[in-house]
C-alpha cells in the first residue's frame, strides 16, 4: 500500500486576483517557495512532494502521521497569506491513492469555496506495512543529443513530448509520473515490473528515438524508494547492469515478491 497526500492551496484563485490582479513574478515566488518549504517539511519525514500545478500537490507520505500533516498545516498557515487543505488515502496503486485522497478533498467544498479552510481528513487507513516504489526515469544522454545542439526551448519541447507519453503509458498501470527537472522523471509506480518499463520504454523509443532509463527503488518511505532508485540509475550509468531499468530494494523487502524483476542490487 502506498500513502498519497493531496494538497491544496484554500480558495487560491480568488486571491490571486484581489483586490486587483497581483504581480505574476510574485505569485510565481510564492508558488515556488511553498512547494521547497512542503518538501523541506515533508522531507524532515522520510516524504516527497511533487508539485503537480503549484496550486495543487502530490506528496508520497507514507510513515508520516496526522499529527505532522496538522504541523505542516499550521506553519504554512503562520507564514503564507493562504491556508492549504490536505486529504490522505492509500491504496495499492499511487493512481487510486490520489484519486481517493482527492474524491476525499471534493467532499468538503470546492477548491474556491471561501468557507473550505485548511480541511485535514484521511479517506481510509494510514499505511503501516506498506512499501513505496518509486522509478527514476532519465533520457540517455541528452547533453549530446539535445542540450548542446538544439535551442534551448527545442530541448524543453522535447522533454516534455516524452513526459506526455510516459504519463499516458505509465496511467495504464495506475502509476504516476512527475517532472523532477533536466531530463529526470519520478515515478510512483507500485505493483510495476521492470518488464513493464521496459515495454513503455520500447513503445517510446519507437515513436520520438529516444532512449530512456530507469532505476527502481522499493522501500518503506519515498525517501527510502527514491534513494535506491537513484542508486540503480547509477549502476546503469556506470555500465554494472546489462539493461536499462535496474531494481533495488531495501532489505526488509528482498524476500518479498513485490516485483517480478531481477534485482541488480543482487547481481554485484
Ligand atoms: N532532479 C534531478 N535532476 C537531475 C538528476 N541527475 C541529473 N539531473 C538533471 O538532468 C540534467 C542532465 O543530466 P544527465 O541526465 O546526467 O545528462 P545526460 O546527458 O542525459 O547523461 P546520462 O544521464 O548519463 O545519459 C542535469 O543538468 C540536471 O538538470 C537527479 O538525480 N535529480
Amino acid at each position: 500500500m502506498i500513502q498519497i497526500t493531496v494538497i491544496q492551496i484554500d480558495n487560491y484563485g480568488p486571491w490571486t486576483v484581489t483586490p486587483n490582479p497581483r504581480r505574476e513574478s510574485d505569485l510565481q515566488a510564492l508558488q515556488s517557495r511553498l512547494y521547497a518549504d512542503l518538501n523541506l517539511m515533508f522531507g524532515a519525514h522520510k516524504g516527497l512532494v511533487f508539485y503537480t500545478r503549484f496550486d495543487n500537490l502530490i506528496a508520497i507520505t507514507n510513515g508520516i502521521d496526522l499529527i505532522t500533516h496538522k504541523r505542516i498545516q499550521e506553519s504554512i498557515r503562520n507564514r503564507y497569506p493562504f491556508t492549504v487543505s490536505m486529504a490522505i488515502a492509500s491504496a495499492e496503486t499511487p493512481y487510486e491513492a490520489q484519486k481517493l485522497a482527492t474524491e476525499t478533498l471534493q467532499e468538503h467544498g470546492s477548491a474556491q469555496d471561501e468557507n473550505r479552510k485548511e480541511v485535514l481528513d484521511v479517506t481510509n487507513e494510514l499505511v503501516v506495512d506498506g512499501y513505496v516504489q518509486i522509478a527514476h526515469i532519465d533520457i540517455n544522454n541528452i547533453t549530446g543529443t539535445l542540450t548542446d545542439i538544439v535551442s534551448a526551448y527545442d530541448t524543453y519541447l522535447n522533454v516534455n513530448k516524452v513526459k506526455l507519453a510516459l504519463m499516458e503509458e505509465l496511467l495504464k498501470h495506475n502509476a504516476l509520473l512527475f517532472f523532477i527537472g533536466g531530463d529526470n522523471f519520478m515515478s510512483p509506480s507500485n505493483g510495476m515490473n521492470e518488464e513493464d518499463f521496459l515495454d513503455i520504454f520500447n513503445r517510446i523509443n519507437k515513436k520520438y528515438k529516444i532512449e530512456l532509463k530507469a532505476g527502481i527503488g522499493i522501500g518503506r518511505t519515498a525517501e527510502d524508494a527514491s534513494n535506491l532508485a537513484d542508486i540503480g540509475l547509477e549502476k546503469i550509468r556506470g555500465k554494472l547492469v546489462d539493461k536499462n531499468v535496474c531494481t533495488l530494494k531495501q532489505d526488509d523487502f528482498l524476500e518479498q515478491n513485490i516485483t517480478t524483476g531481477r534485482l541488480c542490487g543482487l547481481q554485484r
